[in-house]
């Protein structure tokens, strides 16, 4: 028998989809923020909890969660980035062997509900749209910002093709110069270390990139997926002097017209079978010339889904 011998790799532990809803009810017009919260904790000295068991230094995931509750109250959530940002500064400061960690949250948004012809006070319907995401990392004594987006599902019926690809045996797909265009976009953007001041208002941002990815989306005529991949993040980095790169990955859900021939019907792109799987999958990356690349850090957020 060899002697085998294994060490301690890369780790890391905290508590993961806190589900924290903070309700601003100062005034009768009360403001919802609902974020699903993950805390987790790196540092050499968790090892020892991994190898022999020893808690003597492990802050119980327990307390992360206390804490993401906590900090709803006592901090606030201006925005999902300050919450998590006060949420890192708050686990390596009070505990000094923390060397660092990675906060995530996923928003959920809700718009008011409007009855008698008004906008309610304290009723609302959640919207469907998409799920914002944020988070920071704290690495090697930097920190790092990183906003986004989930299942922002846009179509266009019009403006896209798709032509020009090699055939060979194996190759049946119809040439198109007018098809559906489907998508569901999941993205991330990284900020700049040093662009983004305290007070910065990263909702008013996210806004911002949001309408940017949809102008472009709707407006650019689309001979790829991957064309229309890149051109929504250089639009993004082109409105943001903060963003350094982008990351999307975009599911091309594919509508096939469908053969109504054997009815005796004709179907110049009216009926369609929308088809959920397989789908495309287009990745990719921009990122603006001369920024510095993507840190470690970064690399470990998961990012195409
Ligand atoms: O936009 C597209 N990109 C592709 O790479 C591709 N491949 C395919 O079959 N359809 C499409 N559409």
């Amino acid at each position: 028998m060899t002697d085998v011998t294994v060490s301690l790799g890369a780790n890391k532990y905290g508590k993961a989809e806190n589900r924290v809803v903070r309700i601003y009810r100062d005034t009768p017009r009360h403001e919802i923020v609902d974020l699903n919260v993950t805390s987790q904790l790196r540092g050499q000295a968790f090892s020892d909890s991994f190898l022999t068991g020893d808690n003597s230094l492990i802050v119980a995931t327990d307390t992360q969660k206390n804490t993401a509750f906590a900090f709803a109250k006592e901090v606030g959530i201006p925005s999902p980035e300050e919450y998590l940002l006060a949420l890192g500064e708050h686990f390596v400061s009070e505990f000094d062997w923390v060397e660092g960690g990675l906060w995530q949250a996923e928003q959920y948004e809700w718009e008011r509900i409007t009855a008698g012809g008004r906008p309610h006070d304290h009723s609302f319907v959640r919207r469907g749209q998409a799920t914002r995401l944020a988070a920071v990392q704290k690495a090697d004594g930097a920190t790092h910002v990183i906003g986004g987006i989930r299942d922002l599902t846009v179509l266009k019926s019009s403006g896209s093709a798709f032509t020009g690809f090699p055939r060979d045996k194996y190759t049946t797909l119809v040439e198109t110069d007018d098809r559906i265009m489907a998508t569901s976009v999941t993205g991330r953007w990284r900020f700049l270390p040093d662009a983004v001041a305290a007070g910065f208002d990263y909702n008013a941002l996210y806004t911002e990139v949001v309408d940017v990815m949809l102008e472009v989306f709707a407006s650019v005529h689309s001979l790829a997926l991957q064309q229309t991949l890149f051109a929504m993040g250089k639009a993004v980095i082109e409105a943001r002097p903060e963003i350094a790169e982008v990351r999307f990955a975009m599911p091309n859900k594919h509508h096939f017209v469908y053969d109504l021939s054997p009815f005796g019907l004709d179907n110049p792109n009216e009926v369609f079978y929308a088809a959920d799987r397989p789908y495309g999958l287009i990745e990719g990356t921009i990122a603006r010339d001369g920024a510095a690349p993507a840190p470690e850090a970064w690399l470990d957020i998961p990012q195409f889904v």
